[in-house]
């Protein structure tokens, strides 16, 4: 009987290390964490501004990602803070909570939108504008533009075509290119803007536009609509000081565009949409109120979509006990000497050397077995005495070894001893010390992953939340899964049957499996230990822990101090194929 259901398998498109050059983007486009001067000023007429927060010109559109939280070597984006699970405990991608803002031209949509975004206090959201999806003109278009002859408000104005698959893309966290609006002439730029870290990026997305409610499909893609529903004759104030200021615009044109069509769209398309709306901000940006509510809802919706895989899979791990071995799953033939081995790393009285020694020899076993589950085909070669030999060689000729830091690094220098020319990516999985769960921290894989065979290393594989998130990395980077095999020393039978149930297609492949897990400390029984510890030489001295599978942390605040003398982590010349 299988037990195992069909995974969908999704892959993202996405590349961490795709060395594309980007353009450099301005600023203001980069972040909109980037505080705004604030200044004072005596023109605070009409309620419009007291005081008056200076802008930077607003020349282009305001779609971008706020991706503080990771930084880059060379090329090569580093996570520099924990990305909780973005996929559920069975390795289904979990969606970005969208929310929807409508509402006039300066009616302060965008204000409310970063308001918002500062009270939520949550780095992984992203700001969609809708002006980002102003259709291209026509030359003829664009002399009526010129002339002030152009409607810029009416929905065909707007490739909603783009912008539907796009917010679509954005909420189920994949990597989006947005185009840049450029005010002044018209245009698009000629350059687009890459969100490129959505992936793990974005579990909020802030859209907003003056038509974004016109759409039925978009509406259905929206969790929270929110209407600024802000005075016609401030906002026409505000559009006059922002359009001279920020756009380039005299006030003639301002008029005569506003009575022609801003208005009357405004009238037509844009006050009716109101009904569609959740939530009505009346005053918009400075409606502190209006701003606190819809962070806390959202924060309270977070919170209630929070994934909590390692507690699911530890309570789910009783049910899967009594559950076959899956057919994905390979384990090397228990041997005497094999079993000699194991007596000597399971021993606690081992000393370190030992443990290297003994470790290191099972890992030569492991590889040698797991490299002949690989597929091949038949060769022949001739031998020095003329003669046929009829051989076989790998299909693959491409294998990259994905190690979880920092115990799976242990098994990188096995690898290589069997397969010389296997690439090397990295991947640091955590355990937040407060809610128990994995959070990604830290991804290095060569560029070309998804043309490669992958074998995931880990010493050990207990509950399976670690592999499970290495795993759903390397989906989101293109490699199917029937191209990926999890490797480990030791493995818990409820870890093989998490990764089976959420992954059939990945194979497990190991030196031992021990059936019990405690549920209290997540360590399997009878086990090895903290095998990076014993390894590393680092269980008497408080710095420790490997994955999230290892459940003592690294030291207690989490940070993460990769390059002991053992450790290859700062062997950077592994990163093959990398810039
Ligand atoms: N509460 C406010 N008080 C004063 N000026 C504001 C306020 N809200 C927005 N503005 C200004 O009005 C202009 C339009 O605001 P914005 O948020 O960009 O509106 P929208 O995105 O709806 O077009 C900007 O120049 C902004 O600085
Ligand atoms: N080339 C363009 C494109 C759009 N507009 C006006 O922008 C308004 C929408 O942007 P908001 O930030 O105000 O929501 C819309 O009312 C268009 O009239 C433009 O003037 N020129």
């Amino acid at each position: 009987m299988n037990t195992y259901r069909q995974h969908s398998g999704t892959s993202n498109s996405d590349s961490d290390n795709d060395g594309e050059k980007h353009p450099k983007i301005p600023e203001r486009q980069s972040s909109v964490t980037s505080k705004r001067r604030v200044t004072f000023s005596s023109n605070n007429v009409n309620g419009i501004s007291s005081p008056t927060k200076v802008r930077p010109r607003r020349l282009r559109t305001t779609s971008r990602s706020i991706d503080e939280r990771i930084s880059f070597c060379g090329r090569n984006p580093i996570y520099t803070a924990g990305r909780p699970a973005w996929y559920d405990a069975s390795g289904e991608i979990k969606e970005a909570f969208v929310i929807g803002i409508c509402g006039g031209s300066s009616s302060g949509k965008t204000t409310v939108a970063e308001n918002i975004v500062e009270k939520l206090n949550v780095p992984w959201v992203t700001l969609l504008s809708m002006d980002s999806f102003y259709k291209v003109l026509t030359a003829q278009q664009h002399e009526q533009a010129k002339a002030t002859n152009y409607n810029f408000d009416h929905p065909d104005a707007f490739d909603f075509e783009l912008l539907l698959e796009t917010l679509r893309n954005l909420k189920m966290g994949k990597q989006v290119e947005i185009p840049l609006y450029n005010f002044t002439t018209h245009s698009r730029e000629t350059y687009t803007v890459k969100i490129k870290k959505i992936l793990y990026g974005a579990n909020v997305v802030i859209f907003e536009g003056i038509m974004s409610f016109v759409s039925k499909d978009i509406l259905k893609l929206l969790d929270m609509k929110v209407f600024v529903d802000t005075d016609a004759d401030i906002r026409l104030a505000r559009r006059l000081e922002r359009d001279i200021s920020e756009r380039g615009r005299e006030v003639e044109g301002i008029i005569q565009q506003y009575t022609r069509f801003v208005k009357p769209s405004y009238d037509h398309y844009i006050a009716p949409t109101m009904a569609y709306a959740d939530l009505i901000v009346p005053r918009g940006g400075e409606n502190q109120i209006a701003i606190d509510l819809i962070a806390n809802h959202v924060n309270r919706e977070l919170h209630n979509r929070g994934v909590k895989v390692r507690n699911e899979l530890v309570h789910r791990s009783d049910i899967m006990c009594d559950l076959p071995m899956p057919s994905t799953f390979y384990i090397i033939e228990q041997t005497a000497q094999v079993k000699y081995l194991h007596t000597i790393i399971r021993n606690k009285d081992t000393d370190r050397d030992e443990f290297i020694f003994y470790s290191k020899r099972l890992m030569r076993i492991l590889f040698e077995y797991a490299l002949s589950l690989l597929p091949f085909e038949n060769v022949t070669v001739e031998t020095p005495q003329g003669l046929i030999y009829h051989g076989k060689k790998h299909v693959y000729s491409d294998v990259c070894g994905v190690s979880i830091v920092r115990a799976g690094e242990c098994l990188e220098p096995a690898l290589t001893e069997v397969y010389k020319d296997a690439k090397i990516g990295k991947i640091l999985i955590q355990t937040n010390q407060q809610t128990g769960e994995p959070e990604l921290h830290y991804l290095r894989l060569p560029r070309d992953i998804a043309n490669t065979y992958v074998l995931i290393l880990d010493a050990t594989i207990a509950t399976g939340a670690a592999a499970l998130m290495a795993i759903r990395v390397l989906l989101d980077h293109n490699v199917p899964q029937e191209k990926i095999a999890l490797l480990s020393l030791l493995v818990s039978k409820q870890g093989v049957h998490t990764i089976a149930y959420a992954f059939p297609k990945v194979k497990i492949v190991t030196t031992a499996c021990d059936t019990q897990l405690d549920h209290n400390t997540g360590f399997i029984c009878p086990g090895l230990g903290n095998f990076g510890d014993r390894y590393f030489g680092t269980d008497f001295i408080g710095y420790s822990s490997d994955t999230d599978d290892t459940p003592t942390s690294i030291n207690g605040n989490g940070s993460f101090q990769p390059c002991t003398p053992e450790s290859p982590l700062s062997d950077s010349r592994k990163f093959l194929n990398e810039s």
